[in-house]
């Protein structure tokens, strides 16, 4: 631990691919600092690989939303109007309320589903790289790609009807905006409230095949429930995979040894998802927990009340825990980096998205082999005050 207090959470980066330098001297001076939040009060940034699991793995600390709302506002991510009267979302819960929508929401996510939904983002990964070469070269990867194929998958999983998909997600990418004011995003998040709270009534009445429906049919939850966690899975599964694929893409093009390993070998595609997921540790502001008790860990004494916020980006490029942390290597074995977060909240949605960067990945560069970069690197237009990394755009050129 560095004796001074770390004036606020370091975001500066001077590379497009590497998390604020800042952390790594952090990193290197200590896995744990004290640190001054949005708000004021002093709390603390983990930064080494390990404490951030044991922290993650600790139910000393909680998830409770209400805890830290307000840091996180602060810390610019979109937090959705938590109306007292409504159940609110699991990733914000303790057990035993965070156990029980977390078991019932496993539950649905069966072999069966995930094996059926397989060959439709194959289908869905073809339409909008068909979509992408009717758009012509130069054409923007996130907006005909990266953004479109996650919203769609979602769609299929929660049973969205096809032709009121599209208002469904232009209220999702709205909502999902973070560079809009806020009562906009607000605004929109209430239409995709509603829509979802009047779909589960539907579900009710004409069941599906889909989650929603398997959520009703539980016969545990109210239809409010349901509706929040279809919107959770909304929310919490769709900027993610959507700039993972933007991102990751990038990133490939702008290691073309990497990208040239990958085609000479398309079953390197597995490691290059989880080396991407490591190298890219788009959650970039980290997790947050909150102490419910004093906690003496990593050599330091957590104070009950104290915030904690975990650095995923900086674990996961921690040398003691990953050799040449800064080095993109699609060959390397990453698995066990953090991106998904650990322990009980560790994401829910990770073998979709897998699946989902997987199809995407092959798919692109296999469809277009000559797939470069439209304009300087140093043009593409980067999410750095966004709480989940990325590329606001990405312009690419083909043949
Ligand atoms: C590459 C894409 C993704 C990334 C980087 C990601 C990252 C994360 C992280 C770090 C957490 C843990 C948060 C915490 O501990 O506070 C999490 C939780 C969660 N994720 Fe993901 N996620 C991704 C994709 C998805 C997808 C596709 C879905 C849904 C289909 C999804 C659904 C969830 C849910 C429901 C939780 C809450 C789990 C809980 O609280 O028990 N995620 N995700």
């Amino acid at each position: 631990m560095t004796e001074m207090l770390i004036p606020e959470l370091p975001t500066t980066r001077s590379t497009a691919f590497d998390p604020p330098a800042e952390l790594g001297s952090l990193r290197a001076a200590g896995p744990i600092h004290r640190m001054r939040f949005p708000d004021g009060h002093e709390g603390w940034l983990v930064t080494g690989y390990e404490l951030a699991r044991e922290v993650h793995a600790d139910r000393r600390f909680s998830s409770r939303s209400e805890l830290h709302h307000p840091l996180r506002r602060l810390a610019g991510q979109a937090v959705p109007r938590q109306d007292p009267a409504k159940p609110g979302m699991f990733i914000g819960m303790d057990a035993p309320d965070h156990t029980r929508y977390r078991r019932l929401l496993t539950g649905q996510f069966t072999v069966r589903r995930m094996n059926a939904l397989m060959p439709r983002i194959e289908q869905i990964v073809a339409e909008h790289l068909a979509g992408l070469r009717a758009a012509g070269s130069p054409a923007d990867l996130v907006a005909n790609f990266a953004l479109p194929v996650p919203s769609m998958v979602i769609c299929e999983l929660l049973g969205v009807p096809w032709d009121e998909r599209e208002a469904f997600q232009r209220d999702t990418a709205e909502a999902l905006r973070l560079d809009r004011p806020f009562e906009e995003v607000m605004a929109a998040f209430g239409r995709l409230e509603e829509f979802v709270a009047d779909l589960v009534r539907r579900k009710r009445a004409e069941p599906g095949d889909d989650m929603l429906t398997g959520l009703v049919e539980t016969g545990e939850l109210t239809d409010g429930e349901v509706a929040n966690m279809g919107l959770l899975l909304l929310v919490a599964g769709h900027e993610t995979t959507a700039n993972m694929l933007g991102l990751g893409t990038l990133a490939l093009l702008r290691h073309p040894e990497q990208l040239a390993a990958l085609k000479a070998d398309p079953s390197l595609v597995d490691n290059t998802v989880e080396e991407l997921m490591r190298y890219l540790s788009i959650i970039q502001f980290g997790t947050i927990r909150t102490a419910l008790e004093d906690v003496g860990i990593g050599g330091v004494v957590i104070r009950a009340g104290d915030t904690v916020s975990i650095s995923v980006p900086a674990a996961n490029r921690d040398p003691e825990r990953f050799e040449r942390p800064d080095e993109f290597d699609v060959r390397r074995s990453a698995t066990g980096h953090i991106a998904f977060g650990h322990g009980v909240h560790q994401c829910l949605g990770q073998q979709l998205a897998r699946i989902e960067m997987r199809v995407g990945y092959s798919a692109l560069f296999r469809e277009f082999p000559d797939l470069r970069l439209a304009v300087p690197a140093s043009e593409v237009r980067l999410r750095t005050d966004m709480a989940i990394y990325g590329v606001h755009e990405l312009p690419v050129a083909f043949s």
